[in-house]
């Protein structure tokens, strides 16, 4: 495409001018998310953002449902955020990749693959509420990747907004070190906007604008202000010793030139230590604001291009390995009806066009973009070509999934790997190690919940196989099988709303109506003791004979593995063909998806095969299912138990009603561990079984007339005991 035409493509898609979509240089990059809990204000300040950076011409609102980054029909009617949408803008000479992270618990996966593509993130408060569950689990998660954060204390208008309260918890819960770069002017009603403690200036937004665009900077004067200009200059010299104590550098410059008169350190040189501190995370930078009312969004702006690191300044250790080739992580995968599937991608080092062949690593292939965009939440511009640091949005990759890692060619991976293992072995990491960074994955965790999933006719069972297998390129926490017993299909997902969404959307963007039947959890099964079985399958097919005998063992392992552990006994291993040692893992895996108490998947077993006879033109195929058939018989002969995911639970609950939560969760086989108290709240934490807690959003707000909050993660899975499990399988069979 000209430019010309890319000029006239901008001028029809709304977007400001030609300089918003050039390669901005890699140091004035900010790839950045919002994390908060639910109902913070992420949307808000999202939608502000956008205003005032010019990529939107009004204000949108989220109670009347018509923000750009809730795009999805679900998203606008319950108010919440569940996918994330990339919104690219420019801010004062800087480009920022924005990308709108959820905030419920059951879309932490979504939440974990966006924060591994952000150099930074804005983590936003209820001024009124401080942290909140939801606000430290992403806080941990943020913590795991490493990301640089500022804080910013939105609702300051709200009535109970306490900055002094929200800092405190930010320093108890968090276990951060606030820096107080601003002070509100007023709190709740009062608050009409902020001092900036770098500068001594106090910001003033008109109360006429009704867009917060008007708003006036000036510097603090003894004459007007005096007192607030003691409570700046107090609070500036607190924020001097505070990054002195935490970075060397300006503890130096500070000591020497400025030690008599902090008043005449230059707000830049505070500004540059206050960036270096925010990257090496050993404190954080607090603002505040409103969103709503308008206030303190745009020097929230300048924060993010100030503090928060380019691409560049991240130092992550992978890149090294491909010496500027290209290498770039699938993040996201939307369905576009006329454009097939567009896969986001960030883009680490190298640069993409479009007409590129690319090398996706984990699936494997080779693969064509054929065209390139910058994302702006559901428009898209078409541009010419992408450079390392940026976010882009593909058209044309077809088997590209989420979490998947692009290079240019199988040979540039290949030796990225054996620079990796080279400095691994340096570095005496294992190589498997290596082996992560470099795909730089996103870890899916293993779905809890299941229910079966019906077309209004079998003629729609096509396009209901299709939607799936769409969403599941989107959604990679989301699992699809076949029961082999009735041949219905089972969808696997992380909690009730995961699976309530994915039905509602494939009403909704499939145009399929599809029954859910009961909720089940997820249960595995393993043995307790080792268990020998021989078999031998003897088939004519045609003028073919296969014959196959298998002799094996299947014992419990100490470690938990997923996958069964395969050991050969020597004789064996001495003449197996690599064709028919694939056959029996096959043959093995399989049996092993299957339980015999539940038709659950088994793990933490170890199977050794001793005897392996295999007729002269046997096929791969009865190698498989005689080795499968033998292992079902050894696992139906063990002694089994049911393993069954155990939640870690945390409840936020007013003392009032501290009783009746405790008095439910022992009836629900509860296992409390401590009980913390924060402010006026108790915070019970314990560990319940999946089984118990379904359904239980709506039992706590009966329980405490809907004052308390939870938060529920996966713990591990563990074994019911006996009396459970016995009730449990008469359940299954009807019984009882
Ligand atoms: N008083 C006040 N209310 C606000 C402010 N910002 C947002 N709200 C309100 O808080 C509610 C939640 O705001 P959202 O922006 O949807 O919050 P969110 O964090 O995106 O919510 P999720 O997408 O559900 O995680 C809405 O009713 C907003 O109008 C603010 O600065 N002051």
């Amino acid at each position: 495409m000209s430019l010309e035409l890319l000029r006239e493509g901008l001028i029809g898609n709304d977007i400001k001018s030609l300089h918003s979509i050039i390669n901005p240089p890699i140091a004035k990059i900010r790839n950045i998310g919002i994390m908060a809990h639910i109902d913070a204000g992420k949307t808000t300040t999202t939608e502000r953002i956008l205003y005032y950076s010019g990529y939107t011409r009004s204000l949108g609102d989220v109670d009347d449902g018509d923000t750009v980054t809730d795009f999805m029909a679900q998203e606008r009617e319950r108010g919440i955020t569940i996918q994330s949408a990339a919104v690219t803008f420019d801010w004062k000479g800087y480009r920022i990749n924005l990308i709108d992270t959820p905030g419920h618990v059951d879309f932490t996966l979504e939440v974990e693959r966006c924060l591994r593509v952000l150099d930074g993130a804005v983590a936003v408060f209820d001024a009124s509420a401080g942290v909140e569950a939801q606000t430290l689990t992403v806080w941990r998660q943020a913590d795991k990747h490493k990301i640089p954060r500022i804080c910013f204390l939105n609702k300051m208008d709200k009535t109970g907004a306490s900055f002094n309260y929200a800092v405190e918890s930010i320093r108890e819960k968090l276990k951060a070190k606030p820096l107080l770069l601003q002070l509100p002017i007023g709190e709740g009603k009062t608050f009409k906007g902020v001092v900036d403690v770098v500068s001594k200036e106090k910001l003033l937004w008109n109360p006429n604008s009704d867009d917060g665009k008007d708003f006036e900077r000036k510097p603090l004067l003894e004459m007007s202000d005096p007192e607030l200009l003691k409570e700046i200059t107090e609070a500036r010299n607190a924020l001097i010793e505070q990054v002195a104590d935490l970075d060397d550098e300006f503890a130096d410059l500070v000591l020497g030139e400025f030690s008599e008169n902090f008043d005449l350190l230059p707000a830049e040189k505070l500004q540059t230590a206050v960036h270096r501190v925010t990257l090496a995370q050993t404190a954080v930078p607090v603002l505040c604001g409103s969103a709503l009312k308008n206030k303190g969004v745009q020097p929230l702006l300048d924060a993010i291009t100030m503090y928060l690191p380019s691409p560049e300044e991240r130092n992550l250790e992978f890149l090294q390995w491909y010496k500027g080739d290209l290498c770039a992580l699938a993040f996201k995968v939307l369905h576009d009806k006329q454009r097939g599937p567009l896969v986001f991608l960030r883009i680490y080092s190298g640069m993409i066009k479009p007409q590129l062949a690319i090398h996706n690593i984990n699936g494997n292939c080779t693969e064509r973009i054929s065209r390139l965009l910058l994302p702006f939440a559901d428009q898209h511009v078409e541009i010419p070509s992408l450079t390392a640091g940026n976010i882009a949005l593909t058209v044309g990759l077809k088997h590209t999934t989420t979490g998947d890692t692009i290079v240019s060619s199988k040979s540039s991976a290949l030796a990225a790997c054996r620079r990796a293992e080279r400095e691994g072995e340096k570095k005496h990491r294992q190589n498997n190690e290596a082996e992560r960074l470099l795909l730089a994955g996103v870890e899916i965790p293993e779905p809890v919940f299941f229910c079966t999933i019906e077309p209004p006719s079998v003629a729609k069972q096509p396009d209901l196989d299709h939607a799936l297998k769409c969403l599941q390129r989107e959604d990679p926490s989301l699992k699809v099988k076949l029961d082999p017993d009735s041949g219905q299909t089972i969808l696997c997902g992380m909690g009730e709303l995961h699976i309530e969404i994915i039905h509602d959307r494939i009403k909704r963007e499939y145009g399929l109506e599809t029954y859910l039947g009961p909720l089940q959890v997820a249960y595995r099964e393993t043995i307790l003791n080792s268990v020998r079985a021989t078999d031998t399958l003897d088939r004519t097919l045609g003028d073919r004979r296969h014959l196959v005998t298998v002799e094996l063992e299947a014992k419990s392992l100490e470690t938990s593995s997923l996958l069964p552990v395969i050991e050969y006994a020597a004789s064996v291993a001495a003449d197996l063909s690599q064709a028919s040692r694939e056959a029996v893992e096959n043959g093995l895996h399989s049996a092993c998806l299957q339980g015999p108490l539940l038709g659950s998947p088994i793990q933490d077993v170890a199977i050794t095969l001793h005897s392996l006879v295999i007729h002269p033109g046997t096929s791969t195929t009865m190698i498989s299912a005689c080795v499968s058939r033998c292992l079902q018989k050894a696992l139906k002969k063990a002694d089994k138990q049911i393993l069954e995911p155990l939640m870690n639970l945390e409840v936020t609950v007013t003392r009032d009603y501290l009783s009746p939560v405790l008095a439910d969760l022992a009836q629900r086989r509860g296992n409390i561990q401590e009980i913390q108290t924060r402010q006026d709240n108790r915070v019970v934490i314990g560990f319940v079984p999946l089984a118990e807690i379904m359904g239980y959003s709506t039992v706590l707000r009966t329980l405490t007339s809907g004052s308390a909050t939870f938060a529920l993660e996966l713990s591990n899975y563990q074994a019911m005991n006996p009396q459970d499990q016995s009730t449990l399988l008469s359940q299954r069979s009807g019984l009882s």
